[in-house]
């Protein structure tokens, strides 16, 4: 049996509509409706017809729904889940995709105080943002983190997990606050990073005249596409996961002295033992199958 009937996605960008064209074709009988505050996105929608129909306000799009999917910046959840609050269904379940989970399940659950929710965060995306940017395989084989505030009706957790293991993902429970601290050290810290060089070449720029855009490949390159992911959505993830990514910041400071004192005093062994241990890391990763040219070039290309 199909876990919902009537699903509802709000913020219709990269990963609402691919919820959309996922739920299309992995569920064709679910009816899917749509929302989104820029008219532009909902006219996109309309003509893309991933969705069975657009709804004009937050409010009219979930009237009848049985699930309802929060897809936009993570930073605000509260005030979208306001604007619906009265029509929400009682025995709707609320979910939300956001990056980051431990404030948004505040937030959801301070907006919506009688209501079943359930956040998720699939753990796939692209440095693309928008309706056109979507496509129905964004989650196969990919990670969906449900994250169920404390007391969750375990029938409703199973219900949008079950979802997700539809759309193609493997799906894993974890506690909000333990969530944030692994994505801020596998995603969060990365993108972080990847802004940063970027920012900093493009201030050497200055300096050396367009060689830093002349002479980019390989690793650059692979940066510059973190460093092109939305400024709203990332700036949102930042504010809201502050203690574990400055956590994570600080452990990351420190190794990279030790690394800076390494190279200041040629100790070649400390270098190559580092190396040598990043190495196995990449490659237990590709034997687990996490990683493959196939899924990269979908992930940029799709
Ligand atoms: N992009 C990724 O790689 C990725 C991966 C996993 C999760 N996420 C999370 O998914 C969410 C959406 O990200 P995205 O990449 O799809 O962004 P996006 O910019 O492509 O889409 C967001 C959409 O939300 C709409 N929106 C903004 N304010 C709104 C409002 N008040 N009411 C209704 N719609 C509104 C925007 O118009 C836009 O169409 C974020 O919370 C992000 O953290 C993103
Ligand atoms: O592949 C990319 O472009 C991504 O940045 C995807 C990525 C990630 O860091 O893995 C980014 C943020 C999301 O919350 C989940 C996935």
């Amino acid at each position: 049996m199909l876990p919902f009937a009537r699903v509802t996605i709000i913020g219709l960008g990269l990963i609402g509509s691919s919820v959309a064209r996922a739920v299309r074709e992995t569920m064709p009988t679910v009816r899917v409706t749509g929302y989104d505050a820029d008219a532009s996105v909902r006219e996109t929608a309309g003509r893309l017809q991933f969705c069975d129909d657009v709804a004009g306000s937050a409010g009219a799009a979930v009237i009848d729904a049985d699930l309802v999917i929060l897809c936009v910046p993570v930073g605000i959840m509260g005030d979208v889940a306001r604007e619906f609050a009265a029509e929400l269904p009682a025995d709707a379940v609320v979910s939300d995709v956001g990056s980051c989970k431990a404030e948004i399940v505040r937030a959801l659950t301070e907006a919506l105080p009688n209501a079943i929710v359930i956040p998720a965060h699939p753990v796939a995306g692209t440095e693309r943002s928008g309706p056109e940017a979507g496509f129905a395989t964004l989650f196969r084989h990919r990670w969906c983190i449900v994250t169920p505030p404390k007391g969750a009706d375990p029938v409703a957790v199973e219900r949008v997990s079950e979802f997700w293991r539809r759309l193609g993902a493997q799906v894993e429970t974890m506690a909000p606050e333990h969530h944030d601290r692994v994505l801020a050290v596998t995603s969060h810290l990365p993108h972080l990073i990847a802004y940063t060089i970027v920012g900093t070449a493009g201030d050497l720029e200055e300096v050396t005249q367009s060689e830093v855009i002349k002479y980019s490949a390989g690793g650059f390159r692979d940066f510059t596409r973190i460093a092109a992911s939305d400024p709203t959505m990332w700036r949102d993830i930042f504010l809201n996961n502050r203690e574990a990514v400055l956590e994570m910041l600080q452990r990351f400071s420190e190794d990279l002295s030790h690394l800076q004192r390494a190279i200041r005093w040629g100790d070649g062994d400390a270098l190559f033992d580092l190396f040598t241990r990043t190495r196995a890391i990449r490659r237990s990763i590709v034997e687990q199958g996490q990683d493959d040219d196939v899924q990269d070039f979908g992930r940029t290309h799709g």
